[in-house]
């Protein structure tokens, strides 16, 4: 099937892996793929297909629930930014429509205790999920978000070698633990409501931090723009996961790697499931330019940025619970 998208293979990245020479054509491979269109496909990234399945399994589950009990652990009631999220109460592009996203989201991130330093110190985004009451629904997601883990942590490898840094330079970034915040989303199809004017799945928007890996259930309405301007449909074929680079590699290359608009229109018959992991560097981390990513006598186009800054930034922005402003709008 053509995606429109190059499929790389990560595997050569694996924790533990001996490195060996195909790192550098792997690392190669990626670098002009990030330079020319941002979004790409991977495979050999060792998330077990059953796990994903389950994965999606649990999270049908948890979106049928009556709205009571989704509510019942609304991303309001949270001081971490974890919960339901309901449908049209985001809006990830204010310049087209003021109307929310035409979808649902169940938001989590790390699991972190009360003893957890972050916790301890009150920084933001640092603690507990809100786990529906689903049984199974927990050990699925800790089974899918270990491996998602670890295959983002095959991207970043590849990542850092294409930028010629060392393959552990994004996993071992200091200022805390890289944020892995790993979303559940539930598009309703076209055909069960009554869409404003351009009012879309999810409004035009690029993400966030490092990069991202989502799953789909296959039933296509992702659209990526490409550095011409056209809007393309991405295909996600079977087993196969779709990374896309978020703001903050900008900042880092000078521009080499940008992030790429995007968007969901809603499928118009059947329902979309997705699950994207947002990888973002850890909270109190640095974001400068990087030498390698400087010519001799270049300036940096952009100052330095800590990432959880940056991060509720865009939050604050786009959450209606977070934004006095956006929750008039939405009554
Ligand atoms: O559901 C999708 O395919 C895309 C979701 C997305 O872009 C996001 O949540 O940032
Ligand atoms: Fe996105």
């Amino acid at each position: 099937m053509d995606t429109g998208l190059p499929v790389i293979n990560v595997s050569a990245f694996a924790t533990g892996a001996a490195p060996g020479p195909e790192r550098d054509e792997v690392a190669a491979l990626l670098d002009s793929t990030c330079r020319e269109t941002g979004f790409f496909l991977i495979d050999g990234h060792g998330v077990d297909p059953a796990t994903r399945a389950a994965m999606f399994e649990a999270m049908r589950a948890f979106f049928a629930m009556p709205l009571a009990d989704k509510e019942a652990i609304a991303i309001g009631k949270s001081p971490c930014h974890r919960g339901y999220v309901g449908i049209a109460t985001e809006i990830l592009d204010d310049k087209d429509t003021l109307a929310g996203d035409l979808k649902e989201t169940l938001d989590t991130g790390g699991e972190h205790g009360p003893d957890h330093p972050e916790v301890v110190a009150g920084v933001p985004l640092f603690g507990p999920n809100q786990f529906p009451d689903l049984p199974g629904f927990r050990e699925a997601w800790e089974d899918y978000r270990a491996q998602v883990i670890e295959a983002a942590g095959r991207v970043q490898r590849a990542m850092a070698r294409a930028l010629s840094l060392p393959d552990d330079f994004l996993l071992d970034l200091p200022g805390g633990e890289t944020m892995y915040h790993l979303r559940l989303i539930h598009y309703p199809a076209q055909r069960t409501f009554t869409p404003v004017e351009g009012q879309l799945g999810c409004g035009v928007h690029t993400d966030y931090g490092t990069v991202t890996l989502l799953a789909d259930d296959g039933n296509g309405g992702l659209q990526v723009m490409r550095r011409d301007g056209a809007w393309i449909d991405v295909r996600i074929p079977d087993g196969l996961l779709v990374v896309n680079l978020g703001d903050l590699m900008a900042i880092w290359t000078n521009d080499r790697w940008v992030s790429n608009p995007h968007r969901v229109i809603n499928p118009p018959d059947t329902d979309r499931y997705s699950m994207p992991l947002f990888v973002t560097p850890p909270y109190h981390a640095e974001i400068a330019c990087l030498e390698s990513c400087l010519a001799p006598g270049q300036q940096p186009a952009y100052g330095p940025q800590f990432a959880g800054e940056y991060l509720m930034s865009r939050l604050d922005a786009t959450h209606s619970y977070r934004n006095p402003l956006l929750a008039e709008l939405n009554g």
